[in-house]
């Protein structure tokens, strides 16, 4: 029987240090604060930007909720981001994603100023992860790394596969285990015979999107497995939940698993605010 890395808990006692972090910048008269941006209507976004806005509420950390319509434009959110970015009480800027059609996220991204980019999306944050250096680094990979300590101590060597290459999770999860001397491979729509690839790995990190994509057959034994996917399914009965990325009832065999919900997702909201706890501690210096 696999373990299950428990991302509800993990999540709690990395906010309760949090917690910490803000009383201490809080007595040194620095009052943490999250800037979070929605465009749109989008129900998931929605739910998303609330929880963290009550996270932020939870850990006692500041927080500003500014909400656009879909036809806002893209010049009126490039001036919000502008306002935000020049605002010396914000210490962390987000925009929540997917933006609308019409709207250009790349534009939007760049405009958000390096130190407040706490989603770490912004090409100087995406140059420093990739050449090690201090920047931000995305709240889901950050994520990856901490359940993945829980049960692994050395990396040097370990072969990772990482299925999918987006910016958000795949590629810049790829570059933290590349910083570990992990030896990484990164697999996407195009690539060939994945099962046989994936079946060599002592690490999967299975961020495609794809419901149940990766099978039993797929994990060699011992495996540890990082499930990212989160879909949401309608089951016959008309009932819906969300799915991960694995067929997890066919991984007894791995040595642990990340389970959906309840795994990564829970830590992308708490890295969210750790992050921008170190963009405060920053502004400082
Ligand atoms: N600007 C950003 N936009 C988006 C990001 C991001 O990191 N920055 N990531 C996702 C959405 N997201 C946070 O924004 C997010 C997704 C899922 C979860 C989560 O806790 N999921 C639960 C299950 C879902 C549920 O119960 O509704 C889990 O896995 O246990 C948190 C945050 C895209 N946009």
């Amino acid at each position: 029987m696999s373990d299950i890395i428990d991302g509800r808990a993990m999540a709690r006692a990395l906010s309760e240090r949090t917690a910490q972090a803000v009383a201490m910048l809080k007595a040194e008269g620095i009052d943490p604060t999250l800037a979070v941006v929605l465009v749109g209507g989008d129900p998931a976004s929605d739910i998303y930007v609330r929880r963290k806005i009550s996270e932020c509420r939870k850990v006692g950390m500041g927080s500003i909720e500014r909400r656009m319509a879909a036809d806002c434009g893209e010049q009126a959110l490039l001036d919000m981001i502008d306002t935000l970015n020049a605002d010396p009480a914000v210490h962390g800027i987000l925009v929540q994603l997917p933006l609308p059609p019409g709207i250009d996220a790349g534009r939007v991204l760049d405009r958000i100023a390096p130190a407040k980019d706490v989603d770490g999306f912004h090409p100087v944050n995406v140059g420093r992860l990739s050449t090690g250096s201090q920047g931000l680094v995305p709240c889901t990979p950050l994520g990856i790394m901490m359940l993945l300590d829980s049960v692994i101590d050395d990396y040097r060597g370990l072969n990772v596969v990482v299925i999918g290459k987006s910016n958000i999770v795949g590629k810049p999860v790829a570059m933290l285990l590349l910083e570990r001397e992990a030896t990484v491979t990164v697999t996407h729509i195009e690539t060939r015979n994945l099962p046989d690839i994936a079946r060599a790995a002592d690490v999967i990190v299975a961020a495609a999107g794809a419901p149940h994509l990766v099978r039993g057959y797929w994990v060699k034994p011992g495996a540890v497995i990082i499930d990212v996917g989160i879909t949401r399914v309608v089951d016959h009965d008309g009932a819906s939940r969300i799915v991960g990325d694995c067929a997890t009832h066919e991984l007894d065999h791995a040595k642990a698993v990340t389970p959906v919900p309840g795994g990564v997702g829970p830590m992308t909201i708490a890295c969210l605010l750790s992050n921008t706890v170190l963009a405060a501690q920053r502004s400082m210096a």
